[in-house]
């Protein structure tokens, strides 16, 4: 199975369901630690690959072996392994990374390090990508309450996951360990979904108010919808826009659950699409959670680092530039648009947003900082963005950005009347030499 995910042909996580599917032998916690043994060789495969190189037999058994000595107690792995084995994992367990360049000690590829290294403080970034996530959960706010669901939990058979807050969303449980939570009551009732902290604070950005009309352009399997959805009180109209037909089937369980009313999902196409233009100026805010590299959640998907590469990315900025000049043409006058990835790339946050304002001069820029204050959740930013990171903030990598259509837009015709007065004020450059 390992081989098969080296091949890089499907994500991580899908072969893994797939091998499950095919093994239903494998008990839940053997599969928990399958899990967390392919996951640690895709973290650190840069740095496993040079230590398989040494030594007898497949590289791939080596690579599952050092996977295997992250999560197994040494006298268990020592069971299924030989002598020669045995003196080489030894070996390798003893050598230290310190000398070794930051691309293999933190396992990235080379064009990847050398985007990182621009930001600040690369190295505890890249070290925060490379460490297993805790598991955050939401709670439904239109169904349940954080503080009694964090004190029932407390006095309940969870209270070994050590359920916490989390620091800066207020609906959000931190928890340790992987528990089956779909199979807990509370998820079947829909009090409560998977969702990153980050992900949370996005939909806390966009700031939905009731009966508003709302439109989460690349809603996905619904993560962000959901909430956005419990922030309207299942009032006004909450479009969820996918072209994916697919995913945003996996959307309309989780819905469901919701017990949320007021969202109406669409497969939209890629351009042009008519549905999409019948709303054009009408959203009170648009969300466009662009599809986008993934790379701020390599905590959960660190295969991401493998499978994206310089050729994607550039095609990844072009299809994100395209959506965010069709889902702003919806926003109404005086509306909200915001513009977020889980990417930690500048060349797919701030440098698109840039362009996009460069281009569009009746957006502008809202401070992100204050708009998170006005819903009471104080996160200090430095700068107009919400820039978010697993070193500094304990989320995944995400990056938001609010800007704000101008009130009342001037018809184009006053605009050129205005320039034309303008030109006849301003005496003409000759251009000749004096
Ligand atoms: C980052 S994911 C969305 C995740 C989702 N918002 C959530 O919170 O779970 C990006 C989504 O954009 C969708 N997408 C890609 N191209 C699109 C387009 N041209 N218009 C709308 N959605 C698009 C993808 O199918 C994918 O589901």
């Amino acid at each position: 199975m390992l081989g098969e995910v080296l091949q890089w042909k499907y994500p991580a996580d899908a072969v893994l369901s797939h091998w499950f599917r095919a093994h239903t032998n494998a008990g839940l916690r053997d599969r928990g630690e399958i899990a967390e043994a392919v996951f640690d060789v895709l973290r650190h495969l840069r740095r496993y690959r040079q230590f398989a190189e040494i030594g007898a037999g497949s590289g791939t058994r080596r690579l599952a072996v050092l996977g295997l000595a992250s999560v197994w107690p040494r006298e268990t792995l020592d069971t299924g392994l030989d002598e020669p084995e045995r003196a080489w994992l030894d070996h390798v367990l003893s050598l230290s990374a310190a000398g070794l360049p930051r691309a293999v000690r933190h396992s990235v590829p080379d064009w990847l390090d050398e985007r990182l290294a621009d930001l600040p403080d690369a190295e505890s970034l890249l070290q925060a990508l490379n460490a297993p996530a805790p598991l955050d959960l939401r709670v439904n706010p239109l169904k349940a309450e954080r503080e009694a669901m964090l004190a029932a939990w407390a006095a309940g058979p969870e209270a070994r996951w050590a359920a916490q807050p989390t620091p800066y969303s207020p609906w959000g449980i931190r928890i340790q360990g992987r528990p089956p939570v779909n199979r807990w009551k509370a998820f079947e009732r829909g009090e409560i979904e998977v969702q990153d902290e980050g992900s949370q604070l996005l939909a806390a950005l966009v700031g939905p108010k009731r009966g508003e009309m709302v439109i989460d352009y690349c809603a996905g399997a619904g993560g962000k919808t959901l909430l956005l959805g419990a922030l309207m009180r299942s009032t006004g109209r909450l479009y969820a826009f996918d072209v994916s037909a697919a995913r945003l089937a996996r959307a309309k369980p989780r819905f469901a659950r919701s017990g949320l009313s007021n969202i109406v999902p669409v497969a939209i196409a890629e351009r042009n699409d008519q549905r999409v233009k019948r709303l054009r100026g009408k959203a009170h805010r648009v969300l466009v959670d662009a599809p986008c590299s993934g790379l701020g959640t390599l905590r959960r998907n660190p295969d991401l680092k493998w499978r994206q590469h310089p050729e994607s990315l550039e095609q990844l900025r072009e299809t994100q530039a395209a959506i965010l000049r069709d889902a702003a043409a919806c926003v109404m006058p005086g509306g909200r648009l915001v513009y977020a990835s889980c990417s930690v790339l500048p060349e797919e946050n701030e440098r698109q947003v840039e362009a996009f304002l460069a281009g569009h001069p009746e957006f502008s820029l809202l401070d992100a900082s204050t708009v998170l204050a006005d819903r009471n959740i104080e996160l200090a930013l430095e700068g107009p963005f919400l820039k978010l990171r697993p070193d500094v903030h304990g989320t995944d990598g995400f990056f938001a950005a609010v800007m704000q259509r101008a009130k009342a837009e001037r018809p184009a015709t006053d605009k050129a009347a205005e320039q034309a007065d303008q030109d006849a004020d301003t005496p003409a450059e000759t251009g000749d030499p004096a």
